[in-house]
């Protein structure tokens, strides 16, 4: 048996989980990740992090991972970050996002109190709040998702609400604003390909794989006409989900639902004027309309989290989250340069 409390990573081997990977290991904690590759790199955890690969559905894989890293008898706990996460995938294939984000939860979230697994961290997203006001953000704030991604994190939001008024397991449930950014120190970053974030695609275009930048649309509701959104870098992103554990573990009879930004908006020109500093030219852009689906305004109210935990933001900086993004960015354009170790390749052929 471990003497230290395991913390299960589902979806380590993604963006967002391989940061969270990384501050849990900086921090000292034992951590270990379940990603069955869907979207995830096998490179991007460390080789020193045990890895399981598998689907968070299967019972029996959880089953002996909870028995090998010592979890369950009120031990160890889960920051769930596997999951599907295109919008406009979720409208034309709903059913897929049901199944990966909220049936597949639910299993997930039932074997953790079948064993015992006494806390669960959860990334869920802004999108929960639909098409909300422009303003800032609070977790009072009505949840009412206008696509089916949003609605199947909202049911897993609801699903860990009712489990925790029943059984004894705490969870947090994590609003995530816009992420965006990468490891300071180059160990891990945004790698998939098809990107569609702002600030990805603006750095993908600075190091030659695009040849423009789209706005999409310059006719909201905001100073500027375009799109107001929260960027929040993505290591103080995987920094708030160890303040969010550090707090379950002190009051286990109580969770959380809190908002993860810096509580401030930045418009897609601010955004991309930030990009052309960084890189010291002007990226071509090209007006569009607007994307369907979009929002005026994304802006989070962060006093929740900031009142609950000690998380230290320490990144809230535009230019730094691109300078990191870029750097990112040029270390896969190598890494796809070299024959047989591209970002792809690996991705095709999972080691
Ligand atoms: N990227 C964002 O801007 C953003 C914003 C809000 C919320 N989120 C949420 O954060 C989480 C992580 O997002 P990301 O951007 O890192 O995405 P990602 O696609 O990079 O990571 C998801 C990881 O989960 C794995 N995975 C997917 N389904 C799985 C399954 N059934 N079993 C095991 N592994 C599985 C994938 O292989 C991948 O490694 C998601 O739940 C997403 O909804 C992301
Ligand atoms: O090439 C681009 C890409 C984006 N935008 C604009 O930039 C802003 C940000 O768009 P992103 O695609 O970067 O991010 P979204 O706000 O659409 O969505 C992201 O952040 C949300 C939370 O705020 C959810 O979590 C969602 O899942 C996640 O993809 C929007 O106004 C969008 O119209 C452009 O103008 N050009």
């Amino acid at each position: 048996m471990k003497q230290e409390q395991s913390v299960l990573v589902t979806g380590g081997a993604g963006y967002i989980g391989s940061h969270a990977v990384l501050a849990l290991r900086d921090a000292g904690r034992d951590v270990a990740v379940l990603d069955n590759l869907s979207t995830g790199f096998r490179w991007l955890v460390p080789d020193d992090v045990p890895f399981y690969q598998g689907d968070v559905a299967d019972a029996g894989l959880l089953a002996k991972i909870f028995a090998e890293r010592g979890m369950g008898a009120g031990r160890g706990a889960i920051m769930h970050f596997a999951g599907s996460i295109i919008v406009p995938e979720s409208v034309s294939d709903p059913l897929k996002y049901y199944d990966n984000n909220t049936s597949k939860s639910r299993g997930l979230i039932a074997a953790a109190v079948g064993a015992g697994v006494p806390h669960f961290i959860f990334s869920s997203t802004a999108t929960v709040y639909g098409e909300p006001e422009v303003r800032p953000l609070s977790e009072d704030d009505p949840v009412q998702p206008v696509n089916p991604y949003g609605m199947s994190k909202a049911m897993t939001e609801r699903i860990l609400a009712d489990t925790s008024a029943a059984h004894p397991i705490n969870h947090a449930v994590l609003r995530y604003f816009n992420v965006a950014g990468a490891d300071p120190q180059g160990r891990s970053g945004q790698s998939g390909e098809g990107a569609t974030h702002l600030i990805k695609v603006a750095v993908e275009c600075a190091t030659g794989k695009r040849d423009h930048v789209a706005v999409f649309g310059n006719d909201y509701p905001t100073p500027d006409g375009t799109g107001m959104r929260d960027y929040i870098h993505v290591s103080d992103l995987a920094a708030a989900h160890l303040a969010a554990l550090d707090a379950l573990m002190a009051e286990p009879d109580r969770s959380l639902t809190m908002n993860v930004g810096y509580g401030r908006g930045f418009s897609v020109l601010e955004v991309l004027d930030a990009v052309d500093r960084v890189v010291g030219r002007s990226l071509p852009r090209q007006q569009e309309p607007r994307r369907p689906g979009d929002v005026a305004s994304l802006v989070s109210d962060p006093s929740r989290i900031r009142g609950t935990t000690d998380w230290q933001p320490r990144h809230d900086d535009l230019e730094r989250i691109v300078a990191d993004a870029l750097a990112w960015e040029e270390k896969l354009k190598t890494r796809r340069a070299e024959p047989g170790d591209s970002a792809q390749l690996e991705y095709e052929q999972p080691a």
